[in-house]
C-alpha cells in the first residue's frame, strides 16, 4: 500500500502511553497542539529539523509533567517559544490562568493562533521581553523551560512573583551546578526552600528537572 502520508506525520514520533498519564481527559488537545507543532513548527523556526521522533516525549510530555505543580491562580511562563511549556499547562489545568511572555513577534503569532484554535480560554499571550513585562509583583508562579541558566534565569523570573510566589524553572541534569553559580542571586532575591523536584519517574525514561524556590512572604 503507498502510503500518502505526509512527511511531518512519518518523522512524528508515536505517541507515548505516558502522555495519557500526563493529559488524562485533556489528551486530545495536547494531541492537537503536538500535530499542529510537527505540522507548522520547523518552517516557523519553532523547532529544529531533529525533534519530530522526539517531539512527544522530550517536548510534550515533558512539559506536562510539571502541571501537577501548579496551584489554581496567575502563572506566568517567561519564553515561551513554540508553547512549551505554557500551551501544554494551560491545556493539562484549566483552572489555572497561563499568561505567556514572549518577545519574538512570529512566535507570539504562533502562540495566539494556538490559543484560538485550541479555544483556551485560559491564557494571554504578552509580547515582551520577561524584565519589561509590566508583571512585576504580580504573579502567584513563574515557569520557564530552556530560557537562560539559573543565575541569569532568577534576576528575570523572580521580579514577576508577588510575595511568597514561586519559581518552577524546568532545568536539565545540571541543575545543582547551575544552582551553585546562582548562590548570589539565590540570596540577593532571598529566596526560600530552593529544592530540586524531579518529576516522571515511573512515567517517562528521562525524568524532569525542576528548579522550585520561593520569594519571601
Ligand atoms: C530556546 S527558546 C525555548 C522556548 C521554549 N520555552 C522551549 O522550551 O522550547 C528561548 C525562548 O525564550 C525567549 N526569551 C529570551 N529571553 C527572554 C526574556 N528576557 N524574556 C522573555 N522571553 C525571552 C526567546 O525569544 C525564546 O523564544
Amino acid at each position: 500500500m503507498t502510503d500518502h502520508s505526509p512527511s511531518w506525520r512519518a518523522a512524528l514520533e508515536p505517541e507515548p502511553p505516558a502522555a495519557f498519564v500526563v493529559f488524562g481527559e485533556h489528551l486530545p488537545k495536547a494531541r492537537r497542539f503536538t500535530e499542529s507543532l510537527a505540522r507548522h513548527g520547523e518552517e516557523l523556526g519553532l523547532i529544529g529539523p531533529l525533534e519530530l521522533p522526539r517531539l512527544w516525549t522530550r517536548h510534550i510530555v515533558n512539559s506536562g509533567l510539571v502541571a501537577p505543580l501548579l496551584r489554581p491562580g496567575q502563572v506566568g511562563d517567561v519564553g515561551s517559544g513554540a508553547g512549551l511549556p505554557g500551551i501544554l499547562l494551560a491545556i493539562a489545568r484549566p483552572d489555572v490562568h497561563l499568561t505567556l511572555i514572549e518577545p519574538m513577534e512570529r512566535r507570539v503569532a504562533w502562540l495566539n493562533r494556538q490559543v484560538e484554535e485550541l479555544g483556551l480560554d485560559n491564557v494571554e499571550v504578552v509580547r515582551a521581553r520577561a524584565e519589561e513585562a509590566k508583571l512585576t509583583g504580580r504573579l502567584d508562579q513563574v515557569t520557564a523551560r530552556a530560557v537562560s541558566a539559573l543565575r541569569t534565569l532568577i534576576p528575570i523570573t523572580a521580579p514577576l512573583l508577588r510575595a511568597g510566589g514561586e519559581l518552577i524553572l524546568m532545568k536539565g541534569g545540571g541543575v545543582e551546578g547551575e544552582i551553585g553559580a546562582a548562590e548570589k542571586v539565590i540570596r540577593k532575591y532571598r529566596l526560600e526552600d530552593v529544592e530540586v523536584v524531579i518529576l516522571g519517574e515511573g512515567v517517562v525514561d528521562d525524568v524532569t528537572r525542576v528548579f522550585r524556590a520561593r520569594i519571601p512572604a
